[in-house]
């Protein structure tokens, strides 16, 4: 006979569990810990519950200690219900209740579901949670599942009765007190599989294009339940975290695309993030370097509400909607949604958030219905049909009072027009949470008053029966400042990140003394002409300021590097994209004509040159005219390479940002550059080398047999492997004016390097130099397979004194050789041009070392907003809290 350890209740804020194991249990702050109570007041490791002959015993490993009716305790044996508080007098409770101990199990007790497979024992997600040396007993609860009613014998597929919390379970209600959500449907569970998807054919119907057709399975058994990613697009969640398999157990958030699951009871509770939830920033703080760049930015919204962040130039607005967004996350503090901590859950709610930036991620030669349906390609899963992504492009170009303008490609569109197209996009995912990055810089004032309203539209939602039900937070950052009264609510920094104002858009004007938001400018001076902690202060001191909670700031670690939330695999991506190229190119007709014409232009170029003799060798004089000809070939072929591509990639910037955060794969974006710019390339090179060659072919050829063929897989490798550079120089500049200049640059120095205009032999530096310019491998191969040293007479004393180069042999291997080296300059091109895009995507994790950390944090920094209060403030919006609100919310329990 074994013994099975007493069983212990424990309660924290961070939910309940009753611990069977008989392994040592951590409590404490490290996500390591088995419980994670996130409270600034809590060690890392606080206390250690250990399993005992007969209960449980507490150890205390905390540097702050265990606190009991107020004075600190050290270890204890847990015999009756024991209440502690970690870290201080008034510290997070952890309240621990022995349980009567289960009965004795022979050791031949099965350890075995009743379908045969073994279960993982249930525990908190996802999987570290100490399990029971042994199973569950007939008749006996089941780990984290205490509340289930056992089925009766045979009884698998039958519905679990109905059973009332019992003690030492996690009350139902309590779980359903979590979620903030609408709560939609509630499905009976039974022992056996549920599947869960988009399709009609699965157990749990989830309505939500970002689901797949098969999402994920629950396995449920007396053991537990268990969720099984069914190699879904869009990924399953639980609390936050992408699973592929994890336990889950009361009060875990289960999250397919908007719609998330909780067991309740022995039931399936469905809610659906409709997107009307309370969002808070929480004492938020960003360093750069020692540089402060945001002070103490704490606020609260509730669900449905349009805010307006206004500011002078360099206030910390981008800052600001960097560390909202996630992209760049503060340094210190956090930011709410539903809840729920946006940093710790970024993994799921990243998904929840729409942002517009500046530059609209549009591609002018696209119509809008065009942009949206490869917009719409690029976010849904691969499963989704064309049909239903359609019926969303046409739902939210109606949402958006787009239909008139529905096959208008985006350059024809007015500002706000376009602005409206680029929200448009954003809304394919039904975003909770909705940023934009000055919606209306440079409309005027018409269409800056109907993007403002679009977006106090979508803020507020159609109301019920509308296909916008809801509602969504909507943040805006904003230079505009004519129609701010549209705004809920109103946000304005002062310099250096300070709240100079946060309230209803009526109380700025009274705050400020004004009448009307057109004075607003002389606010902005007012704000740079003073320091952002004074008007920081002046606003505390205000009856404006409505303090409505005071909160613990948390130090957050560097979040971990997240996976990509890419919907589709990567060869449907490049799919998508190359359509979605090719398109672009064919839209834009004057384009579409240069790229034609090009290589009949420039095939004229190298016919211009005289060239009597052809290509061939003359017995007596040197045949010049030979190398000008080929040296025209190559360079014209390297410009045409590099100007096809070297504006590709800059002009796309805020597209490619864009697309990257919803899941773009780099190696798609640049595959579909380099299909569409290879074959474009290609076909300009064919033609433009047979026209530049018609009457001055080389005589002989070195490898394969035909001297015209070996000229067009010169001139053709040297055009790629301009291209590539051109790709990389894209990836480099910032802005597209810049290329002419570099293209001219580069091609002078395909000229000089090519060893055509002078001989490179015996001229050290520049002759290494030359070892890099596809120009130089790519006349090479020409002269090899013209035999240019002999055409030249080069190393013939009496003719030409210049030495023979060794690249031009009239032989195989040098003709090989210096093909070979042309393509790998292109391939290391572009292995930098994948390199260097990483630069240009949005950073979503903090960089490490940024911010001098906690220890030099606000409480030891400039004062700021801290001063005379224990913690950062939470500026009420001076209307009640959404039933949102952080305030007893159960934090999960992570294994
Ligand atoms: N990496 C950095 N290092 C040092 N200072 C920085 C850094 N990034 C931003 N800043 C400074 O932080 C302040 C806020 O910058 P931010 O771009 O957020 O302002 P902004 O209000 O968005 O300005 P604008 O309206 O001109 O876009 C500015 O003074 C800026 O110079």
């Amino acid at each position: 006979m074994l013994v099975v350890p007493t069983p212990l209740h424990v309660t924290t804020p961070a939910g309940e569990v009753t611990l069977t194991g008989d392994k040592p249990v951590v409590v404490g702050r490290a996500r390591a810990a088995d419980i994670v109570i996130n409270d600034g007041r809590v060690s890392r490791r606080h206390l250690v519950l250990h399993p005992d002959v007969g209960g449980w015993r507490i150890e205390d490993i905390s540097a702050n200690g265990l606190w009991r009716d107020g004075c600190r305790v050290g270890g204890l044996a847990v015999s009756g219900e024991l209440r502690l508080r970690l870290g201080a007098v008034d510290g997070p409770e952890v309240v621990l209740v022995p349980r009567p101990a289960p009965p004795m199990i022979p050791p031949t007790a099965p350890t075995h579901s009743p379908g045969g497979a073994p279960i993982p024992l249930a525990g908190p997600s996802p999987s570290s949670w100490p399990s029971p040396s042994l199973p569950s007993p007939p008749g006996a609860a089941v780990p984290g599942m205490e509340w289930w009613s056992e089925p009766a014998p045979g009884a698998a597929s039958a519905p679990v009765p109905s059973a009332p919390a019992q003690s030492g379970g996690p009350d139902p209600a309590v779980g359903q007190a979590t979620m903030v959500h609408d709560r939609r449907r509630v499905y009976p569970l039974t022992i056996g599989r549920v599947r869960m998807g988009r399709s009609r054919d699965n157990d749990i119907n989830v309505g939500d294009l970002l689901a797949s057709r098969h999402h994920a399975e629950l396995h449920i058994s007396v053991a537990g339940v268990e969720l099984i990613d069914l190699a879904s697009a869009n990924g399953t969640f639980v609390n936050g975290h992408r699973v592929t398999r994890a336990r889950v157990i009361q009060r875990d958030i289960i999250a397919i695309g908007h719609h998330l699951f909780q067991l309740e009871g022995n039931s399936l509770v469905e809610y659906v993030d409709s997107g009307d939830v309370a969002f808070e920033a929480q004492a938020l703080s960003v360093w750069a370097g020692t540089k402060q760049l945001m002070h103490d930015m704490t606020f609260r919204l509730p669900g449905r509400s349009l805010l307006g962040v206004v500011g002078p130039s360099g206030a910390g607005k981008s800052t600001l909607l960097n560390a909202l967004t996630g992209f760049r996350p503060a340094d210190q503090g956090s930011v709410i949604y539903a809840g729920r901590d946006l940093y710790a859950e970024y993994d799921e709610l990243r998904r929840r958030i729409g942002y517009v930036p500046q530059a609209d991620p549009l591609h002018d030669q696209l119509t809008v219905r065009e942009a949206l349906v490869y917009g719409s390609e690029l976010r849904f899963p691969a499963d989704t049909t064309a049909k239903e992504r359609r019926a969303r492009v046409e739902e939210v170009i109606g949402q958006l009072g787009l239909t008139a303008h529905a096959d208008t490609p985006v350059s024809r569109l007015s500002g706000g027009q376009k602005k409206r197209t680029s929200v448009a996009l954003e809304l394919l995912t039904r975003p909770s949470l909705l940023f934009l990055d000055e919606p209306t810089s440079g409309l005027d004032p018409a269409n800056d008053q109907s993007v403002m309203e679009t977006l106090r539209g979508l803020a507020k939602g159609g109301g019920a029966g509308s296909g916008d039900e809801t509602g969504r937070t909507v943040i805006v950052v904003t230079h505009s400042v004519l129609f701010l009264d549209l705004c809920d609510f109103i946000l304005v920094l002062a310099p250096g990140g300070h709240v100079a104002y946060f309230g209803p858009a009526d109380g700025a004007l009274r705050f400020f003394g004004k009448e009307d938001f057109r004075e607003f400018a002389a606010v902005f001076r007012e704000l740079e002409a003073t320091p952002g902690e004074e008007m920081a202060e002046r606003f505390r001191d205000s009856e404006f300021f409505v303090p409505s909670a005071i909160v613990a700031p948390a130090v957050r670690k560097a979040p971990p590097e997240l996976p990509s939330v890419r919907q589709q695999p990567v060869r449907a991506q490049l799919a998508t994209l190359t359509r979605r190229y090719w398109r672009v190119v064919l839209a834009d007709r004057s384009y579409l004509r240069l790229i034609i014409a090009f290589p009949f232009l420039l095939g004229v170029v190298p016919q211009v040159i005289r060239a009597p003799d052809g290509l061939r060798a003359l017995p007596q004089a040197p045949n010049t005219d030979a190398t000008k000809v080929l040296l025209v070939l190559v360079l014209c072929a390297c410009f045409m390479g590099m100007a096809n591509s070297v504006r590709e990639i800059v002009k796309e910037r805020p597209i490619y940002r864009r697309e990257r955060t919803i899941g773009l794969s780099r190696t798609a974006y640049l595959g579909s550059k380099i299909i569409l710019l290879t074959g474009i390339t290609t076909a300009q090179c064919l033609v433009f080398t047979l026209i530049g060659l018609v009457g001055r072919t080389p005589p002989r050829a070195v490898v394969l047999g035909s001297p015209v063929l070996e000229c067009l897989i010169a001139v053709g490798v040297a055009a790629l492997a301009s291209m590539m550079i051109g790709l990389l120089v894209s990836t480099l500049i910032d802005n597209a004016d810049k290329t002419m200049p570099i293209l001219v640059l580069v091609t002078m120095g395909q000229l000089v390097f090519s060893g055509g205009l002078t001989s490179l032999v015996g001229r050290p530096v520049l002759a290494q130099i030359s070892l890099l310019v596809p120009a130089r491998w790519g006349f090479a191969a020409l002269a090899s397979t013209d035999d240019l040293n002999d055409v030249s007479k080069f190393g013939n004393e009496t003719l030409r004194t210049d030495p023979t180069d060794g690249l031009w042999k009239h032989s195989v291997t040098i003709w090989v050789l210096d093909i070979v080296i042309c393509v790998l300059i292109g391939v290391v091109a572009l292995i930098l041009t994948a390199v260097m895009l990483r630069r240009i995507e949005p950073k979503v994790t903090r960089p490490t070392g940024a911010g001098p950390g906690p220890a030099t944090g606000p409480g030891s920094g400039s004062g700021g907003l801290s001063g005379g209060l224990s913690g950062p403030r939470l500026y009420g919006t001076g209307v009640p809290p959404a039933h949102g609100s952080r305030t007893g919310r159960s934090m999960p329990l992570r294994g």
